[in-house]
């Protein structure tokens, strides 16, 4: 079975038209395709758990339609089972999409993804974290904290994002978003342990832990940042003036801020994060309050199909994490 979780309501709307196409079509009348529109938050989640679960249903993939909100929580749905996992983007930002080279139209994505049920997997390493000494969840994309968490949140509140939406620009909700928000910011002192390395930052504007390349609609803030087992990379913004903030984001996108002297770039395996005073985090997209947050890679990769990624079946890649050859840490 094809079991496709759609949320309808991604991109304003587009969820539901991509999932019209695909429905539409030749290929998904021929196939065994079941489908669940998601109705609000945390259904997305709740839908793949309880296909994980239910016995003797010959489930072959799990595709998402929509966005990396609905990835993530898709992904947490999961958890450790090995279902195979494919995403057709049907939102705005897609993040996920380009940092793991999902391309073509969306009925060209579904072929891909017939077709690689056959044997065309290839891993995908989330990352782990834990506010707050909360429970462990996954993390898709990335996790920022500070100035970034602070922008998402005055954009997924502003009531332009609807309006932006409409005449499909969403992503200048997030240009005025960031105006807004850098008008009123103000540094903070973060700790960060990075594996061995302990960093006490007195003037930060942002941290921010990537499993991929890709951030906030197209944007690569860590342009080297493989996809990969056991490492993540982490990126700080320090020290900065508010002007210069606006020159390296206007270079972000061809990755000329690496060259900014107030921008460290590191990998590590477990990293800690933490606040003396209240601050903002985002995950994946979603914005919320945090004091303390401990990170790390998730140890049981995604089966990903459908993408444009090398394949490379997933057994062997954790007999490499086993040590029974050498990991390269790069992307397959
Ligand atoms: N039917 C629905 N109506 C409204 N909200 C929903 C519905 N189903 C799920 N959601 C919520 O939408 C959230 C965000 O969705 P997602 O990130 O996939 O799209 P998006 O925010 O529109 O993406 P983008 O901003 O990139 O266009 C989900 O985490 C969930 O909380």
């Amino acid at each position: 079975m094809y079991a496709f979780i759609v949320n309808p309501a991604a991109g304003h709307g587009k969820g539901k038209r991509v999932f019209l196409r695909i429905s539409n079509s030749k290929l998904y009348s021929q196939l065994d395709c079941r489908y669940f529109y998601t109705d609000a938050a945390g259904d997305a989640e709740r839908i793949a758990s309880e296909l994980c679960t239910i016995k003797n249903t010959n489930l072959q993939v799990i595709i998402v339609i929509g966005g990396d909100g609905t990835i993530n929580e898709v992904i947490n749905g999961i958890g450790s089972k090995s279902i195979p996992l494919a995403f057709i983007p049907g939102a705005s930002g897609n993040d996920f999409a380009r940092g793991t080279r999902i391309t073509g139209s969306p009925l060209e994505i579904f072929e891909k993804i017939v077709s690689d049920t056959e044997g065309g997997a290839c891993p995908y390493w989330s990352g782990t974290y834990s506010l707050d000494l909360q429970d462990e969840r996954l993390f898709v994309n990335s996790i920022g904290f500070g100035f970034d968490a602070q922008v998402v949140r005055q954009a997924n509140k502003s009531a332009a994002k609807k309006l932006f939406n409409f005449f499909r620009v969403g992503k200048l909700s997030y240009v005025f978003a960031l105006l807004n928000v850098l008008i009123h910011f103000k540094p903070f002192q973060v700790k960060v342990v990075a594996d061995d390395k302990r960093y006490i930052i007195d003037r930060c504007f942002m941290v921010t832990v990537t499993n991929h390349p890709y951030y906030g609609g197209g944007m690569r803030i860590i342009p080297n940042a493989a996809i990969q087992p056991d490492r993540m990379s982490l990126l700080l913004i320090h020290s900065i003036s508010k002007w210069k903030v606006l020159a390296l984001f206007l270079t972000v996108f061809w990755g000329g801020h690496r060259n900014f002297k107030e921008v460290n770039i590191i990998e590590a395996s477990q990293i800690e994060i933490s606040v003396s005073k209240q601050n903002m985090c985002q995950i994946d997209g979603d914005a919320v309050y945090f004091s303390r947050c401990s990170l790390s890679k998730n140890a049981t990769p995604i089966s990903m199909i459908g993408n444009s990624r090398k394949a490379q079946a997933v057994e062997v890649i954790m007999e490499k994490i086993e040590g029974k050859a050498s990991v390269t840490g790069k992307e397959t």
